[in-house]
């Protein structure tokens, strides 16, 4: 399973999170990521932490004011990133746009969808994973796992459909191990999550909890 932190733009401090993510994933084996803001990533990813980008723009170099270049996040130290998260939507023709920007600087990715039918939808883009995030359950306590078990599965289903290749992770809620598990026992090859570790007090004792089922 592979655990992705996505900081959005919550106040916490990412170098601390990063490096007990780092401390986590070394100890445990366990394959943790951190996608912190853009501004962040260069002195994120120095902690050794696997560091992850939370948008990439369609753009290749050239006059686009404002655009995060996948050849910039890779720069600076990512090693893949998210796509079309619910709270940055894309368009279709631009979340195929970003998912090739990101495979021209050997970024991995991963598309964002709010359920199986993006998912399906997604996959035909063919990224390296889908994730199926119920925006109706982000931030909330309980993980999407336990709230709707049916749409993880079902979103399994539709990406194999598609493209057997493409992993399937979820996200919303997961702040335990035991969500971990029963992500995992649905089918998921991984978890994205941010309020649980995010807005912790612990950071460090949420992660080897996360862990700990692994
Ligand atoms: O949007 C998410 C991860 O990308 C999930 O957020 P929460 O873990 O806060 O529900």
């Amino acid at each position: 399973m592979f655990i992705l932190v996505n900081l959005k733009a919550y106040p916490c401090d990412p170098i601390e999170v990063a490096t007990a993510a780092r401390d986590v994933a070394e100890a445990s084996g366990a394959r943790i990521g951190v996608a912190p803001q853009a501004a962040d990533l260069a002195r994120v990813a120095e902690t050794g932490v696997e560091t992850w980008a939370q948008h990439v723009s369609p753009n290749a170099h050239g006059s686009h004011t404002g655009s995060t270049l996948a050849e910039a996040v890779a720069d600076n130290g990512a090693e893949g990133t998210l796509i079309n998260h619910s709270e940055n939507r894309l368009k279709l023709a631009d979340i195929d746009g970003s998912v090739e920007a990101a495979e021209r600087a050997d970024l991995e990715t991963i598309v964002c969808a709010n359920n199986p039918a993006q998912v399906g939808a997604a996959a035909a883009l063919s990224p390296d994973a889908v994730a199926v995030e119920p925006p109706e359950l982000i931030g909330g306590d309980v993980s999407v796992a336990t709230a709707d078990p049916g749409i993880v599965e079902d979103a399994v289903a539709a990406a194999e459909a598609v493209d057997p290749a493409v992993d399937v992770f979820c996200g919303a809620g997961v702040s335990t191990g035991d969500d971990v598990d029963a992500a995992a026992d649905l089918g998921a090859s991984g978890v994205l999550l941010a309020s649980g570790v995010a807005k912790a007090d612990d950071p460090a004792a949420v992660l080897e909890d996360l862990v700990s089922g692994l």
